[in-house]
């Protein structure tokens, strides 16, 4: 074992669990030995060699006071780092781990989202079967102080939903969660959050219990509805107690505790999330939802946005509250924009809070909380000149911070700090002269002692008659008086030399040491006095960490509300109409796309009676974009948006699902199809008849028949069973006839025009169906070569010549598929080299592939055609009708085999 440094530093090591140790040495934090080549290779730090004891070790140091950067640096890229810090004892040293720095205590972050830590547990023991596992989730943001808790009953798929909408930096997995791979892996793959352990009992049900009250007193659970939430009490009191042990000292910034998910949420899971691109894009330089819409001034407004995005709500009231106030600013333009300049202003208040609790604000961070509280009664006035505004929800927004709490630490602050303070709070030049007595004698003497040293040079000049005379100070000198070469010898007895340069001497007097010591005893009394009211001041601020964060968030309200306000009028957006059943918009469009090119806007209608649109068109034409749209404006409605409509009539839904185009999930070990099947599974369990779903080419990733028969059956029990309102768009024409047999299915499809073989998009979505996907015209726009788009053309119109078959998307290699007979429900023809002709228009002589010589069919297939007709679609779930297909065709396969 090494000894010296070396061997503290590994002792030290031995304690933490973290992945690297930063130590404290003099002016330096060093790593050793295995971290300091770690760190050396991730942050570029040069690796020099520390002798102990016969043995070398690797050794890296950052400067004391750049430890921050690299710290977050580290942070950033997912690694725990402690950092143990050196104190003086009785004239030696020790050295402790103060604090360890994890991803999701991070407080040094200048990422303007939100930083959330987040634990799981699960309760009910053993691993329960998914159905009825119980799951507690919590939250917290130790830059801004926020706190959430939840209980989620069900599967994992919501825990990862709940995980996604937060982002967490770090995530906790609680006793059981810890070791389900599946879990973890899942959690992994969804999210960017590190893994860390933290010690078991800080999740048992007593012991988080009594942390959770200590944090947010007794009566807190009960009044937020979690007081039998063990699950959620657990992930909590893991959380605060991680928090703590991590020593970032911001848990006093945590003072509410809210639960995260209301009765009045609306489900929207993490798939949904991304294929609608809300927050984040899907591809490559894709613009997201939130992109579009922000036009927040404050990084505390963006978060606002961005949270309410991820979360839209159902309850009226506070969605007509916030449409209101986005109403109302909406009118008054000048108000509007005097509001925006001030906020402006505004610092990130939630994030200074938790860093004066956690005692890292500078006096420069307290006068940013100063200038911040100065913004609340200017926008008290701005909104007291406006009309539109005096009685609006932003008046009440404004209402809700203790106004006058801030306005008196606001001038607490304002009497305290000097107007330009250094970053450091150790060198004085803090406090303003007049807030304290016994400073301002200090300062007096201090200045009196430094008054005469200034003049000191010119009374010795005049007293000598020397010219080359100079006064000045160094660190190794201290004070000194300085006679240049050529008059050294005019220097009188009392000169005490002390040094000797090249062309000048350096002497002290008697005096002069009388007044330097003076003066370097004002510095440090008038230092540390300064150091000690400034504490007191930070202090002061710390306590009042609930009013700030209600400052804060009444300002990110305001701004959030102004945001949207803005993009409602410069787009001409419009104020939707909360209705109790139905969808009805007028002129709908893509708030994204409709910044890109020139939209055409298209009416949708989702009533009780025909809740079900069955969108087709050719490929490309905006059946995706018409769906995705209709999701949009849903959403925004619930966020208390304008919309990007003519007009809308918005009944609230209790969620969105979608399932659109195919996303690469390989990652996971997951086809693609079978994502797929996964995500339909989902929405057929969890949507209820007030959700909205959009479906995009449902079975498109398997073989035809499948596809159609998952298709159908999907559409038949969204419609008889789950009753919510949908929009399924499809190549699969047959799912057209599906109008004739369920009454509230309706058909509509995006219109093009098509002369020779041009045609052109027209963008406009009309009643009933079509029956052409032009998936050539879009191959061809592709930049597919001339002879393979000319010779699709041939082949298509040779086997729509044989009539019995349909042009499929593009995006399947196949070009005929089968048709599905509605009076059956079974399949006539095939997709095979028949060309998909029924019996009856093969040609005299010809067989089908399973047809004997004498037409009668063998009996394998005889038998795979009754199962066909026995199955009943409704009652079969997807997946097992997948099964069954996959089953057929095997047998099929096999009587081909033998002949
Ligand atoms: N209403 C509209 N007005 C103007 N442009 C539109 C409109 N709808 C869609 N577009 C444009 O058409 C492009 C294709 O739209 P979209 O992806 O919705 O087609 P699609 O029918 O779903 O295609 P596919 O069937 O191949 O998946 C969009 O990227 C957009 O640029």
């Amino acid at each position: 074992m090494a000894e010296g440094i070396v061997g503290e530093f590994l002792a030290l090591k031995e304690e933490t669990d973290a992945d690297l140790l930063a130590m404290q040495c003099g002016d330096f934090y060093e790593f050793f030995g295995d971290d300091a080549e770690f760190v050396g290779e991730e942050l570029d730090l040069k690796i020099s060699e520390k002798s102990s004891h016969g043995s070398a070790y690797p050794m890296a140091g950052v400067p004391l006071t750049e430890l921050t950067p690299y710290l977050k640096a580290l942070v950033e890229r997912g690694y725990r780092v402690a950092v143990a810090d050196q104190y003086e004892v009785d004239g030696g040293h020790e050295r402790a781990i103060e604090r360890v720095v994890t991803p999701g205590t991070l407080l040094e972050t200048t990422d303007s989202e939100a930083r959330y830590l987040a634990a799981i547990v699960r309760e009910g023991g053993g691993n329960g079967g998914e159905d009825e596992s119980r799951y507690g989730l919590a939250f917290a943001d130790v830059t801004t102080g926020r706190f959430h808790a939840t209980e989620i009953v069900g599967g994992s798929e919501d825990v990862l939903t709940e995980c996604y909408r937060f982002a967490p930096a770090e995530i906790l997995p609680g006793p059981a969660v810890r070791t389900d791979d599946d879990l973890l892996g899942r959690l992994r793959d969804r999210t960017d959050g590190t893994l860390s352990l933290h010690t078991t009992d800080a999740f048992a049900p007593d012991t988080a219990r009594a942390t959770v009250d200590e944090q947010f007193g007794s009566e807190a659970l009960a009044s937020v509805g979690l007081d039998e939430a063990t699950g959620a009490i657990r992930a909590a009191g893991g959380v605060l107690d991680y928090v703590d042990t991590t020593g970032v000292g911001t848990l006093a910034s945590m003072t509410r505790l809210q639960p995260s998910q209301s009765k009045e949420g609306v489900a929207l899971d993490a798939t949904t999330q991304r294929n609608l691109e809300l927050v984040e894009p899907m591809g490559d330089g894709g613009r997201t939802l939130l992109d579009t819409i922000d036009h927040t001034v404050t990084s505390a407004g963006g978060r606002l946005l961005r949270e309410w995005l991820c979360r839209p709500i159902r309850a009226r009231e506070e969605l007509t509250r916030r449409a209101d106030g986005v109403e109302a600013l909406a009118a008054a333009a000048l108000a509007r924009e005097e509001l925006r300049e001030e906020l402006g202003a505004a610092y990130d208040v939630e994030r200074l809070s938790s860093k004066t609790v956690s005692g890292s604000a500078d006096a420069r961070d307290l006068l940013r909380v100063r200038d911040t509280l100065a913004v609340l009664p200017r926008l008290v006035d701005a909104i007291e000149g406006s009309p539109d505004l005096q009685n609006s929800p932003i008046a009440d927004v404004l209402a809700r911070p203790d106004r006058a709490a801030a306005e008196e630490l606001r001038g607490a602050l304002d009497e305290a700090l000097a107007e330009d303070p250094p970053g450091g709070v150790r060198e004085g030049d803090l406090i303003r002269r007049g807030y304290d007595d016994d400073l301002d004698e200090l300062i007096d003497g201090h200045e009196a002692a430094l008054d005469w040293i200034d003049g000191l040079a010119d009374r010795e000049k005049r007293r000598h008659s020397i010219t080359h005379l100079s006064t000045g100070r160094n660190k190794t000198d201290g004070y000194y008086i300085q006679v240049g070469n050529s008059e050294t010898d005019e220097v009188p007895e009392e000169y005490d030399q002390i040094k000797s340069l090249k062309n000048a001497n350096r002497y002290t007097t008697d005096e002069l040491d009388e007044r330097e010591r003076e003066v370097f005893r004002f510095e440090e009394r008038r230092s540390d006095l300064e150091y000690e009211l400034f504490c007191e001041l930070r202090e002061r601020v710390a306590d009042a960490a609930e009013l700030l964060q209600d400052v804060g968030r009444a300002l990110a309200e305001c701004d959030c509300l102004a945001s949207l306000a803005v993009h409602a009028v410069s787009h001409d957006w419009t104020r939707p109409e909360l209705v109790d059943s139905g969808l009805d918009i007028d002129g709908g469009r893509h708030p994204v796309v409709e910044q890109e090119v020139e939209f055409v806007p298209n009416d949708l209608a989702l009533t009780e009676d025909r809740a079900f649109l069955v969108v087709t068109g050719p490929n490309m034409s905006g059946k995706s974009t018409y769906m995705r749209q209709t999701a949009l404006i849903t959403l925004l409605a619930q966020i208390g948006s304008f919309v990007p409509a003519r007009s809308a009539q918005v009944a609230p839904v209790d969620g969105i699902y979608t399932r659109v185009g195919a996303l690469d999930e390989l990652a996971q070990g997951r086809s693609t199809f079978m994502v797929e099947m996964a995500e339909l599974a989902n929405i057929l369990h969890s949507a209820t008849d007030e959700s909205l779903v959009i479906l995009d080419e449902v079975g498109r990733g398997t073989a035809t028949y499948d596809g159609i028969s998952i298709a159908w059956a999907a559409t038949e029990y969204l419609h008889n069973e789950v009753r919510a309102k949908t929009l399924f768009a499809t190549h699969y024409h047959e799912l057209t006839g599906l109008a004739e047999h369920l009454d509230r299915v309706a058909n509509v499809h995006v219109a093009a025009d098509e002369r020779g073989d041009e045609v052109t998009f027209l963008r406009t979505v009309e009643e009933g169906p079509t029956d052409r996907s032009y998936g050539i015209h879009v191959a061809d726009l592709a930049g597919v070569p001339e002879p393979v788009v000319g010779r699709s053309r041939d082949v298509l119109s040779k086997l729509r010549a044989e009539k019995a078959i349909e042009a499929r998307g593009s995006s399947s290699d196949e070009s005929v598929q089968a048709v599905f007979d509605l009076d059956s429900g079974s399949f006539r023809g095939s997709a095979s080299a028949d060309g998909g002709r029924t019996a009856d228009e093969l040609s005299e002589g010809e067989t089908t592939e399973n047809e004997t010589v004498d037409g009668s069919l063998d009996p394998d297939a005889e038998s795979v055609l009754d199962a066909v007709q026995e199955t009943n679609i409704g009652e079969t779930s997807p997946i097992e009708l997948m099964s069954r297909v996959e089953e057929w065709q095997r047998r099929l396969d096999d009587t081909e085999d033998d002949e």
